[in-house]
C-alpha cells in the first residue's frame, strides 16, 4: 500500500522529527537520497552536465545539497536561482565547496543531461510564478528530477493551477503527497520514489493499492466454496435502446468472483445467446431471486428509475451506475437514508455534477472544475450521499464518507472509450456480491480494470470495453502472482 499524507501532516512529523535531531539532519538524508537516484539516472555522473534550479525555500536548499554531492563525484553543477537574494545560504556554499557554480543562463537548463527542480516543494501555492514560467516550456534534453513535489502541482490535491514543471522522476521525503498519486498533478511526476528521512505519520488519509494488497483482498473459492457461497451478483441493466450495456456489465460481473451472475431486464435474451452461464429473469430486482449485491443502471433507459428502487429497497449492497446515477440525482440523497446496507456509487464527472446538483441548493461544479479537484469532489459526493463513491476518469478515486481516500494506480487512457465503464460497474458489483466491502470492491475493480485496460492496450492500440473485460482474468493471475 501507498501511504500519501497532506502537508499539514508531514509538518508536524518533520517538526516532531527536527526537535530531536541535529539541525539540518533531515535536510542531509533528503539530499543523500536524492543524489542517489540521479546517481543511477546518469549513464555515469563524472563529467555530466547537472542543472539545480532552486527557489527560495528548504526545497531548493535539498536540491542544492544533492547538487553538491552530485559535484563531489565529478559532476558539473551549476545553479540557477529564482530568488538570487532569499537563496538557501548552507545549501549554495557547500554547492560552491563542492566546485559547483550559480549561472544565469538559462539555456544550460535545456543543455543539462539532469535537471533538478528545486524550485518549491510542500510550501509551493498556486502554479509557477513568472519567473519560473520559461522552464516549464522550455525544451530539454536530459531527465528532469522533481524534489519532493513537481512544482507548480498542489501537493495536497493534486490540482495544476498554472504551470508546472514536468518531471521523469519525483524523489519524495517521507511519504507520498496526495498530488503525486492523483492527476492532473500525477501526470507531472514521472515515476515517483520514497526516500525514508525517518518521520513517524499518522494514519493516511489517501492510499493507493499495489499488488500484494489485491493479493490479499480478492476472494479466492477454497474446497467448502459453492456458487451460492462464493455470492450471486444481480445486474439491472440495458434497455431496448441500449442492450449493448447488459452485455458489457455482465461481463465485467463474470469476472469479479461472484459464484453467479443473475441478470434481470429486457435484454435477458440477449445475455444468454453471449453468455450463456448467467441466470435471467425479465422484470425487475424486487421480483428476482436472492442475490448478494445489485448493480443498477448501466443502459437503463427509461427502465432504471423502476430498478433501482428496487434495488435500494433490498438489504443487500447496491451498486447504482449512470442511468441509476442520473435517477439518483433526481431524487437527492434522501433515496439512500433508509438504506440497511451499503451503497456505491460509480460516476463520471458529469453525472457526480448531476449528483451535486440533487445533493444541494447552491450551484454544482462544472465536470471540468470537478476533474480538476477530484479528491475533494469525490470527498464532497460521498458526504452529501453518505455513500461510498468511485469518481471515475484519469485517476480514478474511491472516496467513503468519512473523508477516507483510495486513488487508483493502473489505468491507462485507451479506457476513455464507451461502455468501459459498464464493465467496471459489472466486475465491482461482483466483488461486492464476493464479501468485500464497498471501498475494497470499488478499489479493487478499478485496479483491475486498469491493469486490464493496460494488457489490452499493449503496444499503443485502441481498446474495446470487451477487450478490458477479456483480461480480467489474466489481471488477477498478475496481482496474484
Ligand atoms: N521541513 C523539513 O524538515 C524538511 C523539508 N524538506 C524540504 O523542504 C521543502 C519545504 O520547504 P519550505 O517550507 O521552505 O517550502 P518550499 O521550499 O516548498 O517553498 C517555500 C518558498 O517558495 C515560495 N513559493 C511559494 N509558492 C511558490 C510558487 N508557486 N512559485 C515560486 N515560489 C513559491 C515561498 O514564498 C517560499 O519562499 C519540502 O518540500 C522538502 O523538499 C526536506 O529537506 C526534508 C526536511
Ligand atoms: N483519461 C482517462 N484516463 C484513464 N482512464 C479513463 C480516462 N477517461 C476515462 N477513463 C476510464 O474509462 C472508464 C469509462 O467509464 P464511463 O465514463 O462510465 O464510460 P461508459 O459509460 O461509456 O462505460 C472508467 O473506468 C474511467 O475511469
Ligand atoms: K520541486
Amino acid at each position: 500500500m501507498r501511504h500519501a499524507h497532506t502537508v499539514e501532516q508531514v509538518r508536524a512529523a518533520e517538526a516532531e522529527l527536527m526537535a530531536r535531531l541535529p539541525e539540518g539532519t533531515l535536510m542531509q538524508r533528503a539530499a543523500a537520497g536524492l543524489a542517489a537516484t540521479c546517481a543511477r539516472l546518469l549513464p555515469r555522473v563524472y563529467g555530466s552536465r547537472v542543472v539545480v534550479l532552486a527557489g527560495s525555500g528548504d526545497n531548493g536548499g535539498d536540491a542544492l545539497y544533492a547538487g553538491a554531492r552530485l559535484a563531489r563525484r565529478g559532476a558539473a553543477v551549476s545553479a540557477l536561482l529564482l530568488a538570487p537574494e532569499r537563496v538557501h545560504t548552507g545549501g549554495l556554499a557547500a554547492l560552491r565547496a563542492a566546485g559547483g557554480r550559480v549561472t544565469t543562463d538559462q539555456g544550460e537548463f535545456s543543455r543539462a543531461d539532469l535537471v533538478l527542480d528545486g524550485i518549491v516543494g510542500i510550501g509551493g501555492r498556486g502554479g509557477l510564478r513568472p519567473e519560473a514560467q520559461p522552464y516549464a516550456a522550455a525544451e530539454r534534453r536530459g531527465v528532469v528530477v522533481a524534489v519532493d513535489v513537481p512544482s507548480g502541482v498542489d501537493p495536497d490535491s493534486g490540482a495544476v493551477p498554472g504551470a508546472a514543471l514536468r518531471a521523469d522522476v519525483t524523489v519524495c521525503f517521507g511519504t507520498y503527497k496526495p498530488g503525486l498519486l492523483v492527476d492532473p498533478g500525477a501526470s507531472y511526476a514521472g515515476i515517483v520514489q520514497l526516500v525514508d528521512i525517518g518521520l513517524a505519520l499518522p494514519g493516511a488519509g489517501v492510499t493507493a493499492l499495489q499488488h500484494d494488497d489485491l493479493a490479499g483482498m480478492l476472494p479466492v473459492p477454497t474446497v467448502e466454496s459453492d456458487k451460492y457461497r462464493r455470492g450471486v451478483v444481480g445486474v439491472a441493466a440495458g434497455s431496448a435502446r441500449y442492450p449493448g450495456a447488459a452485455l458489457l456489465a455482465v461481463a465485467g460481473a463474470l469476472r469479479g468472483g461472484a459464484g453467479a451472475v443473475r441478470y434481470v431486464g429486457t435484454a435477458a435474451e440477449e445475455v444468454v445467446r453471449r453468455f450463456p452461464e448467467v441466470l435471467v429473469t425479465e422484470g425487475g430486482p424486487a421480483g428476482a431471486g436472492r442475490v448478494q449485491a445489485w448493480v443498477v443502471g448501466p443502459g437503463g433507459g427509461d427502465g432504471a428509475a423502476r430498478a433501482l428502487e428496487e434495488a435500494l429497497a433490498s438489504p443487500v449492497p447496491v451498486l447504482v451506475d449512470a442511468d441509476g446515477l442520473t435517477e439518483l440525482a433526481r431524487l437527492g440523497p434522501a433515496a439512500l437514508a433508509g438504506r440497511t446496507a451499503p451503497t456505491l456509487l460509480t460516476p463520471h464527472t458529469g453525472e457526480a455534477a448531476r449528483l451535486l446538483a440533487g445533493a444541494t441548493a447552491q450551484a454544482p461544479p462544472a465536470a471540468d472544475e470537478l476533474a480538476a479537484a477530484r479528491l475533494a469532489s469525490a470527498r464532497r459526493l460521498a458526504a452529501e450521499y453518505r455513500a461510498t463513491v468511485l469518481l471515475k476518469g484519469s485517476t480514478t478515486v474511491v472516496a467513503e464518507p468519512t473523508g477516507e481516500v483510495r486513488v487508483n494506480p493502473t489505468g491507462t487512457s485507451w479506457l476513455a472509450t464507451a461502455g468501459s465503464g459498464d464493465v467496471l460497474a459489472g466486475l465491482a458489483g461482483s466483488l461486492l456480491a464476493a464479501g468485500l466491502g464497498t471501498l475494497d470492491a470499488a478499489s479493487a475493480a478499478a485496479y483491475l480494470h486498469g491493469l486490464g485496460g493496460r494488457e489490452a492496450a499493449a503496444g499503443g492500440g485502441p481498446v474495446t470495453a470487451l477487450d478490458v473485460a477479456a483480461r480480467l482474468g489474466s489481471a488477477w493471475r498478475v496481482v496474484r502472482g
